[in-house]
């Protein structure tokens, strides 16, 4: 049976301070409608900074009704080693972490991440027990141009080589989606979600939709089929906001 999966993704926002700030909200926020609590297929997910991680894990773990997860936006696939400004998946296994995003388009675009790091990372996350969260989506050229299938697959293809797909979430994130108020079609992001899906040998794996996902348009989005959850940047950040998308409404 599928997961539902609901992620936000803080990307490079919130210090210490700002983290503490938003898990002393967070939980009353959640439980004020209560819903997520009664939905036991449901998963939540905040993927923090490396200098978050340690406080939201302790805050988080505190947190039993509903269970809050907290991971990572990236790791290396060594063990340990000389890579400056790289963080290795047994410092997250210390901390408790049992999620990380791998290869978001923002690393792809400008830290030079490829499917080939893209893999190794994602065995390194899953060797350690780190359920790895990949990220496939186009650009608004390769939409234009008629080449988001053949781009997506390809990124599927090379991404998951001898990954176990088992332990495994794919985000469907349309990079001209991201951050720009230009939520993809939810009917289009269900027919992409389900060619990812037939590309894969397990049916059962979570596969979100993020890009522009708000309180406004999170129960159109899940109403579709395919969709099992999101991976929310922006709107992720505020409290009430993400409370709305965690407890969104189904059909
Ligand atoms: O990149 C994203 C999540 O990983 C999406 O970001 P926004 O929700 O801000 O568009």
């Amino acid at each position: 049976m599928r997961k539902i999966v609901i992620a936000g993704n803080w990307k490079m926002y919130k210090t210490q301070s700002e983290a503490k700030a938003f898990f002393a909200e967070f939980p009353a926020q959640l439980n004020a409608t209560a819903k997520a609590a009664s939905v036991t297929n449901q998963q939540i997910l905040i993927c923090v900074p490396f200098t978050d991680l340690a406080i939201s894990q302790v805050v988080a773990s505190s947190v039993t009704s509903p269970s809050i997860h907290i991971g990572a936006q990236n790791l290396h696939w060594t063990d340990c080693g000389a890579f400056t400004g790289e963080i290795a998946a047994p410092m997250l296994v210390e901390l408790g972490i049992k999620f990380a995003i791998v290869g978001h388009s923002e690393r792809r675009q400008f830290f030079g991440e490829t499917d080939e790091t893209v893999n190794k990372r994602l065995k390194a996350a899953q060797k350690h027990g780190i359920t790895p969260i990949l990220c496939v989506g186009e650009s608004k050229q390769q939409r234009d141009a008629n080449e988001t299938e053949a781009w997506i697959f390809s990124q599927l293809e090379y991404g998951l080589k001898e990954v176990d797909q088992q332990n495994l979430i794919i985000a469907y994130e349309p990079i001209w989606a991201i951050g720009t108020g230009d939520t993809c079609e939810t009917a289009e992001a269900n027919r992409v979600i389900r060619l990812i899906r037939s590309k894969l040998s397990n049916p059962d794996v979570t596969i979100q939709y993020g890009g522009s996902v708000k309180p406004e348009n999170i129960d159109e989005i899940m109403a579709q089929p395919e969709i099992d959850g999101v991976l929310v940047g922006g709107a992720s950040l505020d409290a009430t906001g993400f409370a709305r998308i965690v407890n969104y409404q189904s059909p």
